[in-house]
């Protein structure tokens, strides 16, 4: 099983990327991480915003691979523990289908991707900058794996 990280925005500052590429590396084995950079919609004066919300949905439906199970990181979903997270990426081995994470700009995101997802996930109450949820996404997912596999990286809450 692989997964995908989906995102909304191009060119992370540095601190961003280095976040996200020491989990994938430690995902590599157990769960192979790939990320893809959506492009902003174009916003501004005279810019209709929710056609750039819409051209931000199809582009991310576009990068879903067929039969992926799709969830999307959204203020509205569902708050898991870290050990749910474990059951859930236990759940989700057993699907047998690669998974993809949607995570939306700063709009949010669009109605179309979030009719895709199979699961909405909260991380919380908190509205967090979408860099921030790249880097907290890679690394539950890291301890969610380590659990799993009995690593004493997870030492519980
Ligand atoms: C700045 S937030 C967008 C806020 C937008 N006003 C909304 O209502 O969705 C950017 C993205 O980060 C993710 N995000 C931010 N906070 C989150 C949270 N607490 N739980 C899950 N995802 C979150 C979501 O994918 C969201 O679309």
């Amino acid at each position: 099983m692989r997964a995908r990280l989906i995102s909304i925005g191009e060119r992370m500052p540095a601190w961003v990327a280095a976040g996200v590429a020491e989990y994938s590396k430690r995902l590599s084995h157990d769960l192979p991480l790939d990320v893809i950079e959506i492009a902003l919609g174009a916003r501004g004066k005279g810019r209709d915003l929710a056609r750039a919300i819409s051209d931000e949905g199809a582009a991310m439906l576009a990068a879903i691979p067929k039969g992926a199970h799709v969830i999307a990181l959204d203020g509205r979903g569902s708050v898991w523990s870290s050990e749910h997270l474990a059951e859930q990426l236990a759940r989700w081995r057993m699907l047998g289908q690669d998974l993809v994470f949607l995570i939306g700009g700063p709009d949010g995101l669009a109605p179309d991707a979030l009719a895709r997802a199979n699961q909405r996930w909260s991380l919380g109450p908190l509205t967090l900058p979408h860099p921030i949820v790249r880097i907290v996404l890679a690394e539950q997912l890291y301890r969610a794996v380590s659990q799993l596999g009995n690593h004493p990286y997870h030492r519980g809450g």
